[in-house]
């Protein structure tokens, strides 16, 4: 099958990428002239384990193509694929806009019937307002048929996502166009859910809502945890044994962030609320999230009484490990709340040091270097959970800091490990473990 993709971000490059590896024959058309042109020479412009080796590949066997042209770029399609952006407005709604351009570029420059496919995640109702906008703008007679294909995949693991998936969601009005979508995802070999268009729409927000829900769920319990004396992880353990509520999805931490979950959830009570809906449960989770990224730094003031002139370390930027993702981290409210308490910051992250730069002030000092983040630093705050910290010798801790105060937002160490050195550590939903005593009057 000849496919075009609309926008070439996580979802659509990754997409894209995917369908010429299983035989399609793939154009990924993007506006960003400069990202377009690493493409074709086989370099990802995102960090993605995996990505790039099969760019080349299919690039190399000639089924995988990139143009900043829409015209050239649809030119062979039977299917097109939307995956552009829909960021939040100021009030939270979802922000039209890229699918407003992208279905108008569609009708300026397709000479075939065509099978438009949205994976971009939207309103509901909005494949239909897709349709409506080609329709209109078209200037030849044309069959337009429009197929809801919400994408389910995860950064950091997209490529995997995409060959391991649980399910493909196809919402179609058309059972012929159904169909075509349906034989084009067989190869992947992941089980197809047949839906209308509407439904389709709002499985994805429900699944983002309801995985939102579930952290927001794990972290209060871990809030009481600590006042309790129980410990978060043995309850998140206990209670996913249960299979009605499952083990996946109850990782206290610092809150969700990333380019999905916080959009998606305002947009879906945005949605609600144009139905004379009061979603509230919803609006408690996102509530409940923003406290929770303020978590540590209220951890630190309590324990250090005042952060002025503290030197902290930061450990993790991005949104979640292996990716270069810092759209909504926890990282952003995190520091800009230190230097706002008077803290200095240097920050460790492997990768998403580059896209930080765009979201943190000047004077936060980044590295990608842990021991010289941690170095005289006097504590450090656990933000993303990197393989080199979950990894780090302990020992370094007391060796590098000036005081060893750790204040661990994703749980990455185990306590009987921490109880052998000499740091004072705080995590979420569990008890501090203290094991120098000179500190307490740090
Ligand atoms: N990022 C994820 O993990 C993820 C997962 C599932 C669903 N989604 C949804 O998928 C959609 C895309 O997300 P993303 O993170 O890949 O976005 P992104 O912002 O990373 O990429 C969007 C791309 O579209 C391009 N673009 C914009 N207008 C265009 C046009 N008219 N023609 C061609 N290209 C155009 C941009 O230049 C950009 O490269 C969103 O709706 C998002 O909610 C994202
Ligand atoms: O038990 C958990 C699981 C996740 N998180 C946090 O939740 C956020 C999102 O994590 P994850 O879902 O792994 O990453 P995303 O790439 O944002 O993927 C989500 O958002 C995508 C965009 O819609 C969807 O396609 C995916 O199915 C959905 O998992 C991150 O900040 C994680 O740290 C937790 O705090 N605890």
């Amino acid at each position: 099958m000849k496919i075009s993709v609309v926008g070439t971000g996580y979802v659509g490059l990754v997409t894209g990428v995917a369908l010429s590896h299983i035989g399609h024959v793939v154009t990924c058309i993007d506006i960003d002239e400069a990202k377009v042109e690493r493409m074709r020479k086989g370099i990802s412009p995102i960090f993605e384990p995996g990505l790039d080796e099969l760019m080349i590949k299919n690039i190399a066997e000639g089924r995988l193509f990139f143009t900043t042209n829409h015209r050239d770029g649809f030119a062979q399609a039977d299917v097109i694929y939307i995956a552009v952006g829909t960021p939040e407005n100021e009030d939270g709604s979802a922000n039209l806009t890229f699918i407003d351009q992208v279905a108008r570029d569609i009708a300026e420059n397709i000479s075939k019937d065509i099978i438009v496919v949205t994976k971009s995640t939207v309103p509901v109702g909005t494949n239909y307002y897709i349709r409506d906008i080609i329709e209109k703008q078209l200037k030849v007679d044309l069959q337009v048929d429009i197929v809801s294909n919400p994408e389910f995949l995860r950064e950091g693991s997209s490529v995997h996502d995409t060959f391991h998936g649980d399910r493909i969601v196809i919402g179609a009005d058309s059972d012929d166009a159904a169909k075509v979508i349906e034989e084009i995802n067989t190869p992947f070999g992941v089980p197809v859910y047949r839906t209308d268009v509407r439904s389709a729409e709002m499985i994805k927000y429900a699944s983002n809502a309801f995985l939102a829900t579930k952290i927001s769920f794990i972290n209060e319990i871990s809030n009481i945890c600590e006042k309790v004396g129980a410990d978060i992880e043995s309850v998140s353990q206990g209670m996913g044994l249960d299979k009605r509520i499952g083990s996946l999805f109850l990782k206290a931490g610092i809150g969700y962030g990333g380019s999905c979950f916080p959009k998606d959830t305002k947009a879906l009570t945005q949605i609600a609320a144009n139905h004379d809906h009061n979603f509230e449960l919803l609006k408690s989770v996102i509530e409940v999230n923003k406290h929770q990224q303020s978590m540590l730094v209220h951890k630190a003031l309590e324990r250090f009484g005042t952060l002025r002139g503290k030197n902290i370390a930061v450990l993790g930027l991005a949104f979640k490990p292996n990716t270069d993702d810092m759209r909504e981290a926890a990282s952003i409210v995190i520091i800009r709340q230190l230097i706002d308490l008077g803290a200095t910051v240097k920050a460790f992250d492997p990768i998403a040091i580059n896209n930080a730069k765009k979201h943190l002030p000047d004077n936060v000092e980044m590295t990608n270097n842990i021991e010289k983040a941690l170095k005289d630093s006097d504590c450090a705050i656990i933000v993303t959970e990197w393989k080199e910290i979950k990894e780090l010798n302990l020992e370094q801790y007391a060796r590098l800091m000036k005081t060893p105060v750790i204040f661990d937002g994703r749980n990455c160490y185990e306590l009987e490990r921490v109880k052998e050195y000499d740091m004072e550590y705080y995590s979420i939903g569990r008890r501090p473990i203290v094991t120098i005593k000179q500190l307490e009057s740090v």
